[in-house]
Order: C-alpha cells, then sequence, then structure tokens
C-alpha cells in the first residue's frame, strides 16, 4: 500500500515553486510513472498549484472525476473547466449536467468571445467557418477561451484526459508537461489503455455519452467526429480523412494565435 511520502514527496515543495527546471520535471516524472493514477492525483493534490481540471467529458476525463470523488472533499476538488465551442452533440450537453448532478460538481463553463449562442458565432465569422480555416476555428472555440478560463481563474496546472495509447503526438506522453504558457498539465491516466478506462467506466458505474451506445469513442464538436469501425483507433473518428488529429489546445499556444491572427480581418 502506497504511504503518504508517495503523495507528499519530501524532495519536491508542497506547492512546487514554478518555474521548474528541466532535472525538476524529469524527476517529478520519475516518481510519477511508478504511481497509479490515484496516487497522481493524490500527488498533485498535494504539490500542484492552483489545480484544476480541463474537460471534455470524454471517458479518461471522467475515470478521474470519478477517481477524485472517492477520496477528495468536494472542497478540494479540482475545478472542471469545460470549453463549450458551442458544436458539442446535444448528448455532451446532457452528459455534463448527469456528472453535475452525480458528483455535485460546479462546471466552468467558456464560450467563444463575444458568443453566447451558435448564431452569435455565425454572425460573427459566418457559417461552417471551420471549412475555412480549421486552425483559426479551433483556436477561436477551445485556445482562446482555455487561456481566458486560466486568467480568470487564476489556474498554473491543469488535469487533462490525454493517453499515451491514444498515439500519434500522445504516444511518448509524460504524467506532467510544461506547456509554452507555463501551464503545468497533469496527465493522471498517461499510462492506461482503452481497455483500462473501458473497464473502470463500468465497474464504476461513471455516467458516459449516450453516443458511445452508438458506435462513438471519442467525442468532439458534432462537425468533426464520426462512428469508429470495430478493431480501429479509438480517436480514428476525429477529424476522420483529415491530417488533423488534435485540436489546438494541446499545441503551441503562440503558433495557434499567429495562425490565428487572420481571423481579425475575416471577422471584421
Ligand atoms: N472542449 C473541451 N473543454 C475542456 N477540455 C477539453 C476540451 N476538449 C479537449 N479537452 C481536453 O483535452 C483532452 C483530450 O481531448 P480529446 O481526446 O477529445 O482531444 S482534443 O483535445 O479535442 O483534440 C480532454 O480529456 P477529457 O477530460 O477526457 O475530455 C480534456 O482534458
Amino acid at each position: 500500500m502506497a504511504s503518504s511520502s508517495t503523495f507528499n514527496t519530501p524532495d519536491f515543495p508542497s506547492p512546487l515553486r514554478l518555474p521548474l527546471s528541466t532535472e525538476v520535471l524529469a524527476s517529478i516524472n520519475a516518481h510519477l510513472s511508478t504511481l497509479s493514477p490515484q496516487d497522481i492525483l493524490k500527488w498533485a493534490l498535494v504539490h500542484l498549484p492552483n489545480l484544476s481540471q480541463t474537460t471534455a467529458f470524454g471517458l479518461t476525463g471522467l475515470v478521474a472525476i470519478d477517481m477524485l470523488s472517492k477520496f477528495a472533499d468536494p472542497s478540494d476538488r479540482p475545478p472542471l473547466i469545460f470549453l463549450d465551442t458551442l458544436y458539442h452533440f446535444p448528448e455532451t450537453y446532457e452528459l455534463i449536467e448527469d456528472v453535475r448532478r452525480r458528483y455535485n460538481v460546479s462546471v466552468h463553463v467558456f464560450k467563444p468571445d463575444g458568443c453566447e449562442t451558435v448564431t452569435d458565432f455565425e454572425q460573427k465569422y459566418g457559417e461552417r467557418f471551420w471549412e475555412l480555416d480549421e486552425n483559426s476555428y479551433d483556436y477561436l472555440v477551445k485556445v482562446e477561451p482555455a487561456q481566458k478560463a486560466y486568467q480568470e481563474l487564476d489556474v498554473q496546472s491543469a488535469i487533462t484526459g490525454r493517453r499515451a495509447s491514444q498515439g500519434g503526438a500522445r504516444a511518448s506522453l509524460p504524467p506532467l508537461e510544461v506547456d509554452n504558457t507555463g501551464l503545468l498539465k497533469l496527465n493522471p491516466l498517461f499510462a492506461w489503455t482503452f481497455k483500462d478506462v473501458e473497464n473502470y467506466i463500468n465497474q464504476n458505474d461513471v455516467p458516459r455519452n449516450k453516443l458511445l451506445a452508438q458506435g462513438y469513442r471519442s467525442v468532439g464538436d458534432w462537425h468533426s467526429t464520426s462512428k469508429v469501425e470495430e478493431g480501429q483507433d479509438e480517436r480514428a473518428g476525429r477529424w476522420a480523412g483529415k491530417s488533423k488529429t488534435e485540436c489546438g489546445l494541446h499545441e503551441d499556444y503562440f503558433k495557434m494565435k499567429a495562425q490565428a491572427a487572420k481571423v481579425a480581418i475575416v471577422a471584421s
């Protein structure tokens, strides 16, 4: 059984002092790589400054929400941040309500700047803006709202639902990363497979997106998400047939911002 020194490691200050040097980050990752997701989360509650959970209520994020509910008092649980692109499926919005009820958590929702509804967004940028410029679309609906969320809520560390077994750019995902804005990103389930996640969800009766019963596995916006066939990768239905595999949230922030600069011209 893990002792309290597993979570409260005297080698690292509590909370950690930022910025982290490369050496400290490497030694934290060496320690976290030996722990279960539950113990990584317990360690994070002790050591990570101003911790939140950024979630689209995918299966992996739901596992983290459920694990935290089992060992952390409600007031100690990281606040949830949902970036509402305005183009999620109705089933995703329904799931958020299920999660709020089941776990008695508040969800901080951030939308594209100045937009409450799809109509607001389309008046500003036109219909099907993602077809015109996918990266700028991502920047407007996720990257910029995330930066706003982190500033308003004073977030210095965020739990994500990414896993190495999702492949692509995630194949060598470490437990803890520092992005180029200085944000600490914790990936507590970095070492779990899809099967591990599915088993946990079933064994713990965790609420899940109703679309999963229809053949979807990873769910984002309705216009870039499709069902996957048996045996296909879990994220094969995201931007299917395109080279794109990430939404921008986990890309280089400054690159996304520079690419999106031309959006101001389109919108004006
Ligand atoms: N809209 C939105 N709001 C808040 N957080 C979000 C959002 N989209 C992605 N994420 C975060 O990225 C994790 C991986 O998501 P995905 O595999 O769906 O990929 S992608 O980011 O959309 O490309 C995802 O993991 P989950 O918590 O399992 O959803 C989140 O940590």
